[in-house]
């Protein structure tokens, strides 16, 4: 059964880009302080608000901007978003003020009434995984993030981060989009996955600049030939 404060629906997931944006969270108790640590690493300035902050555990507070007094909703202004993490009547009064205001909001406590939910995540290099139950068991989206992680690996990771640096040198080398296309879907052919865990990622990069070559070398027809036999995503 849907509990009452859940979203009524799974939401629209999105990446934001925080650096330079300022995210301010109300409560710094273990939930508050682990949601401000995210949302650090993310890159963006983190002022918190919590009159106790200086009693409680969890997350170290470095890189915060602390503001030891009680919500206000001036605390708000200049904020991109807002985390609310202290007691539910304050966090209801937090994601209120936020939504008057334009800003978005997360309730640690009541999902439903706030903006957004924050998933479980596993970041590594330019690789992104998250799981979310949208509020149903914020415990077994960890532990589902968890299993996936295992099984992906630091391939799936290490993967990425080569890609990351030869798709330049495939927008420079291979100029034609019709020739460059199967070359980009082949990157997710799982043989790159199996031969980092067979031979290590030298091969992997070996085997993908020369790929790059090929197609560098056979111009457009050839590849655009070459197109034929895969399948569109
Ligand atoms: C994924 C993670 C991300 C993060 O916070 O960074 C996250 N919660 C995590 C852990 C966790 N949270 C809770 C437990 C105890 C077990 C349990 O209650 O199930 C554990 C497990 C633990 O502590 O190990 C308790 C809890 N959580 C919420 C409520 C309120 C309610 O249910 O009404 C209550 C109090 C319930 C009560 O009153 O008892 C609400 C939310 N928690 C969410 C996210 C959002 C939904 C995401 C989703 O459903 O997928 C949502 C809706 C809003 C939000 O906070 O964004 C993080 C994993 C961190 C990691 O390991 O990486
Ligand atoms: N979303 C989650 O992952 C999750 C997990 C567990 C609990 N919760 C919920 O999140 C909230 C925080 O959980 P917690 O375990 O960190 O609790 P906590 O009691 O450790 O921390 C809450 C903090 O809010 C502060 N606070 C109280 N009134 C305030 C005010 N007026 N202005 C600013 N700060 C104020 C308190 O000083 C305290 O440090 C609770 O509502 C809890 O039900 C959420």
């Amino acid at each position: 059964m849907v509990h009452e404060g859940m979203p009524a629906m799974p939401g629209y997931t999105i990446e934001l880009n925080l650096e330079g944006r300022t995210a301010v969270v109300v409560g710094l108790g273990a939930v508050g302080r682990r949601k401000a640590a995210g949302l650090l690493a993310a890159g963006a300035r983190v002022v918190g608000v919590d009159p106790m902050a200086s009693t409680t555990g969890g997350e170290p507070l470095a890189g915060i901007e602390v503001l030891a007094e009680p919500y206000r909703d001036q605390h708000l202004s200049g904020a991109f978003l807002a985390v609310a993490a202290a007691t539910p009547e304050v966090n209801r009064r937090v994601v209120r003020d936020a939504k008057g205001l334009g800003i978005l909001g997360c309730s640690a406590s009541d999902p439903g009434e706030g903006d957004f939910v924050v998933p479980a995540t596993w970041t590594s290099g330019p690789l992104v995984l998250t799981v979310s139950t949208s509020g149903a068991s914020p415990a077994l989206a960890a532990a589902l993030r968890d299993r996936a992680v295992e099984a992906l690996g630091p391939a799936a990771a290490g993967l990425a981060a080569i890609l990351v640096e030869l798709r330049p040198l495939v927008l420079a080398r291979v100029p034609d989009s019709a020739a460059r296309r199967p070359l980009f879907l082949e990157w997710a052919d799982p043989k790159w996955l199996a031969l980092w865990q067979e031979e290590g990622p030298e091969a992997v990069r070996r085997d993908l600049v020369r790929r790059i070559e090929q197609a560098a070398a056979s111009g457009p027809a050839d590849s655009a030939h070459g197109r034929e036999d895969r399948p569109e995503p």
